[in-house]
């Protein structure tokens, strides 16, 4: 039985914002990123000793100045994807309700879509399914 090259766990926490249209932010991965140009939902990188949820709240209000809370973001799915160099595991949260208007502060586009559009947006190979999944639920 092969037990597969050895590659790092990358923990990634994301949200899916919903405003009250019932559609989903996407931002777009800026030049210079790898993935430049694709859509993903909003998050990073979980730092050593922070909470996924701790980590998303602070992703947000770095990268959108949103502030949001523990409690409204909603456990969804998760990705567990294999990069070539990295493997990539993703819980992906729902959000509802933030205080702040969202303001792009990296210089990504945003844009916000409805369920039955997401597909339209390419998106990183992780988030195919969650995509799918999201579509469904919403
Ligand atoms: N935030 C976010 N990241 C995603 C998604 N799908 C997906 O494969 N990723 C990957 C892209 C990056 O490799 C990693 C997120 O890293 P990051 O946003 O904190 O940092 P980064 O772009 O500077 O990372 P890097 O890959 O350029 O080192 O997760 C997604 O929907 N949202």
């Amino acid at each position: 039985m092969s037990r597969g090259a050895v590659k790092p766990v990358v923990f990634v926490v994301a949200a899916a914002l919903i405003d009250a249209d019932g559609r989903v932010l996407l931002a777009q991965r800026p030049e210079g990123k790898s993935m430049a140009g694709l859509w993903e939902f909003p998050g990073g990188k979980v730092d050593a000793g922070e909470s996924p949820e701790a980590a998303l709240i602070r992703e947000l209000h770095e990268e959108l100045s949103i502030d949001t809370k523990e409690s409204c973001l909603a456990p969804f799915t998760f990705a567990s994807h294999a990069y070539d160099d990295f493997h990539l595991l993703m819980p992906l949260y729902l959000c509802r309700r933030w205080w702040g208007d969202v303001r792009p502060r990296e210089g990504q586009a945003v844009k916000w879509v409805r369920p039955m559009r997401l597909a339209d947006y390419p998106m990183p190979p992780a988030d195919v399914p969650l995509v799918a999944m999201l579509r469904d639920f919403l």
